[in-house]
């Protein structure tokens, strides 16, 4: 499996921030895409999540099982995307039945309720309204999310930003298992990830787009 994005352009309501975004991420790669605040990184993950139409350009997910790369994705943007008045559990039942099995991904396993609770180190409180939550709990049950219906690529907008050091490598190891098995993820983000072998996009305001190979906050000893 293989994203391809060729030719991308990024623009919110008319401006065009960049364009002639190409790249390839195969499966197992991780892409992390880096730049200042207001730079366009959000927008970018909102096109690539077909959540903003690609003004020009094309963004597929070859040998995917014929699905599009909306289908195929998971998206976590700023907001964790859960109702606080529910439980913990309810809102993960809740994006279980809607997310689904699909069909092109029926022989990858998923994670059941307390399975996906559990490796986010947070089990025995799913019964909690997610309003109770703390705000590094709230994110880390948004990351559970994830894991109860399986796409093989994440969106991932500033997972880490409200993680403790602890949670955030608990984050990069569930990231690592989803690179392992084949998954493909891009993430913006302004700290590091603690991914070892991750591909970068620095997006430069008033400069194109640059794709290099290495993530810029990648450990020196993985270099
Ligand atoms: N609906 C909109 N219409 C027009 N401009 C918008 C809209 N939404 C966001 N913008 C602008 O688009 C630009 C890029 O925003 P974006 O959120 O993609 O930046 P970012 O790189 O993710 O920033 P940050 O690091 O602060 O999260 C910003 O200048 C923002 O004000």
């Amino acid at each position: 499996m293989r994203l391809v994005a060729d030719n991308v352009c990024v623009a919110r309501s008319g401006q065009v921030f960049f364009s002639g975004i190409s790249f390839s991420l195969n499966a197992g790669e991780a892409l992390v895409v880096s730049g200042p605040n207001g730079v366009g990184k959000s927008t970018f993950l909102r096109v690539v999540a077909g959540l903003l139409p690609d003004a020009e350009g094309r963004i597929e997910l070859e040998g995917g099982g014929g699905e599009n790369v909306a289908e195929s994705a998971h998206y976590l943007g700023h907001r964790n995307a859960m109702k606080r008045a529910l439980s913990v559990r309810e809102n993960l039942e809740f994006w279980r039945d809607f997310m689904g099995v699909s069909e092109a991904y029926q022989t990858k396993v998923s994670s059941n309720v307390e399975e996906a609770v559990a490796k986010v180190g947070l089990d025995g409180i799913d019964h909690l309204p997610f309003g109770y939550l703390s705000a590094g709990q709230q994110r880390r049950i948004a990351m559970a999310k994830l894991l109860i219906a399986y796409r093989p690529l994440w969106i991932l907008d500033e997972p880490t930003a409200a993680l403790d050091v602890q949670s955030q490598d608990m984050f990069a190891r569930l990231i690592e298992a989803h690179l392992e098995g084949g998954g493909l993820v891009i993430a913006a983000t302004h700290q590091p990830l603690g991914l070892t072998d991750a591909r970068s996009l620095v997006l430069d305001p008033g400069s194109r787009a640059a794709f290099g190979a290495r993530d810029p906050f990648a450990p020196e000893d993985a270099a």
